[in-house]
């Protein structure tokens, strides 16, 4: 994962919201370390695994294309949206990354922008360890108000993403379209 370019993305993204909103000067880190805690338990909400007086406990990790309602055919031909799977989405991989958003964006804030992390390959991935990795992050998110926990915190929501599942291709290439999504809600006034 290159943390360099991604960093770079969301300063990029970050200025630009600052200036639209006209928030120059401002000390937004309370309000993106609460924003970040939000997207950790939107996240939580579609992995669902700890969610143990549920019969479904399995994550939300498909919603149907818009343009073909997730038949994958416009009449007769392959859907050009979804390219005939008939996926439109993530749920799951997008709330990720809308965290990771929000963890890159706090880097910037405190000045933290070369976490020191390595990237899990192996490791359990029980609904167990995976929920204390969410109450990890919640809580080194708070603890960011007082004290520079950063880089663990960054560690923390890594063995997040292998828990969940994605690889880290993925979570980059979804990064780069959430980024993109909101630069077009930026410039039309969202
Ligand atoms: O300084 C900022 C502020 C926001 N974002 C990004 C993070 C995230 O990807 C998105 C905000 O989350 P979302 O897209 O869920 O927006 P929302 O306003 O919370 O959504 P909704 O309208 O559904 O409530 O904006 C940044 O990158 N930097």
């Amino acid at each position: 994962m290159n943390l360099i370019k991604l960093f770079e993305t969301q300063r990029v993204l970050d200025d630009r919201i600052i200036k639209e909103k006209g928030l120059e000067g401002q000390d937004l880190l309370p309000m993106k370390i609460l924003a970040l805690q939000v997207e950790l338990g939107e996240l939580a909400n579609e992995w669902r695994g700890f969610k143990f007086w549920s019969e479904n406990q399995k994550s939300n990790t498909f919603y149907p294309c818009l343009d073909c309602g997730g038949g994958g055919h416009d009449f007769i031909k392959n859907c050009v949206s979804c390219d005939g799977t008939g996926k439109g989405g993530n749920p799951l991989l997008e709330e990720y990354v809308d965290c990771l958003h929000f963890i890159l964006s706090i880097g910037l804030t405190i000045g933290s922008t070369n976490p020191r992390v390595e990237f899990p390959i192996t490791g359990g991935r029980s609904k167990e360890f995976t929920t204390v990795r969410f109450n990890e992050c919640l809580r080194f998110a708070n603890l960011l108000l007082d004290d520079d926990y950063y880089d663990l915190l960054f560690q923390y929501f890594m063995d997040l993403g292998y828990m969940l599942g994605f690889t880290w291709g993925q979570i980059e290439q979804a990064y780069y379209a959430k980024n993109q999504i909101n630069h077009e809600r930026q410039a039309t006034g969202y």
